[in-house]
C-alpha cells in the first residue's frame, strides 16, 4: 500500500475554472516522487491539496488517501493535526516562511514546543542533533542569529531541519532548491534524499528542473496545463516518448537553470499536446 494515493483529483475555482484535472498519483514509503512541469501547470496546487492548504476559493474533488485515511473529508482542525503529525513542508523561498523577528533557534524549536509540548531544553537538544545532520555547524552559537544573518542556503537547511524535527512521514517539497545557487542546489537535494532514505519516509519533490528530478527522484510525473501527461521511473527520463517530455528535454540548454528554458516550446507543439490531452 502506498503512503499517499491521489485519485482523480480535480481542483476548480469558485468561478468554475479548472486548475488541475483528473490527477492520479502515488507516493510510496521511502519513495521520492518528482513532479515537473512549467510554471502554472498545477504542481503547487496539487501539493497544497495534499497538505490541505488550498487557498480559499479553490475546491477539491476526488480522493486523497493517506494510508487508509481520506484526507479530503478531514475537518480543518483534523487536517491541521494531521499536518503537524505527519507532514514536513519545504517551500521554494525559505525567507517567506520564517519569522524575521525571531531567532532561527526559536523558529526551529517552535513546532516541538507547541505541537510536541517539549521543554525548551529538550527541543534544543533535538534541534542541535538535527543541525548536525543538515550541515549547520556550531548550532549553539548559530541558532542565536536572526534569519537575515543566514545565507539562503543555510536558511533552507534550517527550514529542512524544522520540517524534519517532528519526524514527519511525508515531506512535501515545493522547489526547495530553486532559490539557491547551483552548488547549494545539489547539496540541499542530496541532503533531502539522504534524509528520506535514512528515515524510510516519502517525499514529493516539485521542480522545473528535469536533470535534478532525474538525479534525485525514483519516479517522475510530468504536468502540463493541469493534467499529468507522462510518468516514468526517473532513470528512464531520457527514454520517454511523450512529445512534451521530449520537448522539455530538448529545450534545456547546457548550464542554464530555471523556468526560462521551458518557455522555448513552440506553439505548434503546444497545439499538438493540447490535442493529445483533450483526446484522452
Ligand atoms: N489563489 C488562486 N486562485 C485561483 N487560481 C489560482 C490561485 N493560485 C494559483 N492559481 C492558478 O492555478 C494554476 C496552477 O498554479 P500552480 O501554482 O499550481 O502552478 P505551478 O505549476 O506550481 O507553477 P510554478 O512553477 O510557477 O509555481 C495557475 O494557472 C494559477 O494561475
Amino acid at each position: 500500500m502506498s503512503l499517499v494515493t491521489v485519485s482523480n483529483l480535480t481542483l476548480r475555482t469558485d468561478a468554475g475554472d479548472v486548475i488541475v484535472s483528473g490527477i492520479d498519483l502515488t507516493i510510496g514509503h521511502g519513495e521520492i516522487v518528482g513532479v515537473i512541469g512549467e510554471s502554472g501547470s498545477g504542481k503547487s496546487m496539487t501539493l497544497k491539496a495534499i497538505a490541505g492548504l488550498l487557498p480559499t476559493g479553490i475546491n477539491a474533488n476526488g480522493s486523497i488517501d493517506y494510508e487508509g485515511t481520506e484526507l479530503t473529508r478531514l475537518s480543518r482542525r483534523a487536517y491541521r493535526s494531521f499536518r503537524d503529525r505527519e507532514l514536513g513542508i519545504v517551500y521554494q523561498d525559505p525567507r517567506a516562511h520564517v519569522n524575521p523577528v525571531h531567532t532561527v533557534g526559536d523558529f526551529l524549536t517552535e513546532a516541538l514546543r507547541t505541537n510536541r509540548r517539549m521543554s525548551k531544553k529538550d527541543a534544543l537538544a533535538r534541534i542541535y542533533a538535527l543541525c548536525d545532520e543538515v550541515g549547520i555547524t556550531d548550532p549553539e552559537h548559530q541558532l542565536r542569529a536572526y534569519p537575515y544573518q543566514f545565507s539562503g542556503g543555510m536558511l533552507q537547511r534550517a527550514v529542512i531541519a524544522a520540517a524534519l524535527a517532528t519526524d514527519p512521514r511525508l515531506i512535501l517539497a515545493d522547489e526547495p532548491t530553486t532559490a539557491l545557487d547551483v552548488t547549494r542546489q545539489a547539496e540541499v537535494a542530496a541532503l533531502l534524499r539522504r534524509q528520506v532514505r535514512e528515515r524510510g519516509i516519502g517525499m514529493m519533490f516539485i521542480t522545473h528542473d528535469l536533470e535534478l528530478a532525474a538525479a534525485l527522484c525514483d519516479r517522475v510525473y510530468v504536468m502540463y496545463r493541469g493534467v499529468i501527461v507522462d510518468e516514468f521511473p526517473a532513470d528512464r527520463i531520457y527514454e520517454s516518448r511523450h512529445p512534451y517530455t521530449q520537448a522539455l528535454l530538448s529545450a534545456r540548454p547546457s548550464l542554464e537553470r530555471g523556468q526560462e528554458r521551458l518557455a522555448t516550446i513552440s506553439d505548434e507543439l503546444r497545439a499538438e499536446i493540447d490535442e493529445e490531452v483533450a483526446g484522452r
